[in-house]
């Protein structure tokens, strides 16, 4: 089987509160994103968002429909970003080839048609991450290169945070319907995202931890102000973020991520940050 799907009920925060390390990542951890040959998604009821892995090798891998949505085409009623961390590679949207190179990324709109995937060089294969939300209109494909990105630099060294944001997937780059979309990246030495943490009920959030090495952790924090939680995150492990829950990691070494959010609005900067005070 090429494509699988995994259902993710939503997880309360009086019940988080209460789950032990194996019940929190069963609820919001999602692993083994990127299995050489095979499109592993998860469909999240945290608006809905999809979050997959797409690791074509030799032959290519297709997305057309995916029964879970009950439409009769995966795209009839989403939106979709995919932003490329691998080798080389090529996505075809309704026929029509995009070649993707290293963090760059494509956002299709709803009616793109098929997707189709394929790595350039098998020896050294694309890795498509992927993010899908419902959508109402059809806004246009857009290919979004590193440059086009919109940068926001933001911390410093002496808080092991300096990093710089890069907008992808945002209204002044290019239009969608839900997804914001974007990718951080550290100055070396810098371990620490987004802290002081910050919450927004009205937006879901997932987070993919990579570029990594193999014994790399995140310390990743997650639960109300008052009451949070760590999980400890290798490599290609992504994290959902509710509405309700802080979103901020520490990592041993470097690394990078690539953030998403869906959800009533797509402002940016419409964060409730949580004073260090409040956390707990
Ligand atoms: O709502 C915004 C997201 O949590 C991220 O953009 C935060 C982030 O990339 C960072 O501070 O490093
Ligand atoms: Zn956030």
């Amino acid at each position: 089987m090429t494509i699988s799907v995994n259902i993710r009920q939503v997880v309360g925060p009086e019940d988080a509160a209460r789950r032990n390390t194996q019940g929190l990542r069963d609820g919001f951890v999602i692993e083994e994103l990127f299995r050489p040959g095979e499109i592993s998604l998860t469909y999240s009821h945290l608006d809905r968002m999809i979050v997959g892995g797409v690791s074509p090798v030799a032959d290519a891998l297709t997305i057309d429909r995916v029964a879970e949505t009950g439409t009769d085409h995966f795209l009839d009623r989403r939106e979709v970003a995919l932003i490329n961390i691998g080798g080389p590679g090529t996505v075809s949207v309704g026929g029509t080839d995009h070649a993707l190179g290293f963090q760059e990324a494509l956002y299709v709109g709803m009616g793109g048609g098929e997707l189709a995937f394929r790595s350039t060089d098998p020896a050294k294969p694309a890795l498509f991450y992927l993010l899908s939300a419902p959508a109402h209109r059809k806004c246009p494909t857009v290919l979004i290169t590193r440059d086009m990105a919109k940068k926001v630099v933001l911390g410093s060294a002496e808080e092991s945070n300096a990093r710089t944001i890069n907008q992808y997937v945002h209204p002044e780059v290019c239009e969608s319907c839900q997804l914001l979309v974007g990718l951080t990246m550290f100055e070396p030495g810098s371990v620490w995202n987004t802290m002081p943490a910050h919450v927004h009920d009205r937006r879901m959030e997932v987070y993919l931890y990579f570029g990594m090495q193999e014994t790399t952790r995140i310390f990743h924090f997650m639960g109300e102000p008052g009451e949070t939680r760590h999980l400890v995150l290798k490599n290609h492990e992504a994290v959902l973020s509710p509405g309700w829950s802080i979103h901020s990691g520490a990592g041993t070494g470097r690394y990078a991520f690539i953030w998403a959010m869906a959800g009533d609005n797509m402002s940016f900067t419409d964060m409730d940050k949580v004073p260090m005070e409040a956390l707990r």
